[in-house]
């Protein structure tokens, strides 16, 4: 079974991809750069879930190939669960994780620990050419540090401290990301239906 993976961000296309690596009976993978002049898909849903499966269903009416889309964020309980599905574009275009961060530290200054409570969350879509939708979702709590910290990961992950590990996720290591992230979270749920896919073709 061939795949279609609809995400031009490269640190979820790393990994998911390898993700990707134990599911069984996977032909081959296919990207964006795959596809000359594919379009970046307006994200207009209110939820993770719909723009997720806008991802998902564009890549499967363009490709023909059952798709894997991605639809992530951050959710901030002292800003009320912002930037949520805006959190690509919190410091405005283009979206840049560096500037996301400053803005984010900016809005969080003076507040302290006990409210600087966050969660990263994946929502997974899987579309198939001829309309099947399936959706998964992934959690990961922690809370937002004053600085960065680690050098690993993409994203806010510098600053998203995870308690049990007495680390910012940018400072875990490729694997424990990829083992305890919300998107590791979303993709075991999705396991069995890629083998249920996979099956079928
Ligand atoms: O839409 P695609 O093409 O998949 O790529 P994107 O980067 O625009 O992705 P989203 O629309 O889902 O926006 C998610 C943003 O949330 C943040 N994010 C998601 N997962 C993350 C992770 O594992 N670690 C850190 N930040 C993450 C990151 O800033 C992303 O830009
Ligand atoms: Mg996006």
């Amino acid at each position: 079974m061939d795949i279609m993976l609809a995400t031009g961000n490269k640190g979820k296309v790393r990994e998911l991809q390898e993700m990707l690596i134990p599911v069984k009976n996977l032909g081959r993978i296919f990207f964006i750069g795959d596809f000359p002049d594919y379009p970046e898909v307006e994200e207009t849903g209110s939820t993770f879930r719909e723009n997720a499966l806008l991802k998902a269903r564009e890549a499967a009416a363009r490709t023909g190939l059952i798709s894997l889309a991605d639809d992530s964020g951050l959710e901030v309980d002292a800003l009320g669960g912002e930037p949520g599905v805006r959190s690509a574009r919190f410091a405005g275009e283009p979206k840049d994780d560096d500037r996301n961060i400053d803005r984010l530290l900016n809005l969080l200054e003076g507040i302290g620990t006990e409210r600087r409570g966050a969660r990263f969350k994946c929502c997974l879509a899987i579309v198939t050419p001829d309309g099947g939708e399936y959706v998964t979702e992934g959690v990961c709590e922690g809370r937002i540090l004053s600085e960065r910290m680690g050098s690993g990961g993409f994203g806010y992950d510098p600053v998203f401290y995870l308690e049990k590990y007495k680390k910012t996720m940018a400072e875990l290591s490729f694997e424990e990301k990829n083992r305890i992230s919300h998107r590791a979270g979303a993709f075991t749920k999705a396991v069995s239906v890629l083998d249920h896919l996979a099956k079928q073709s």
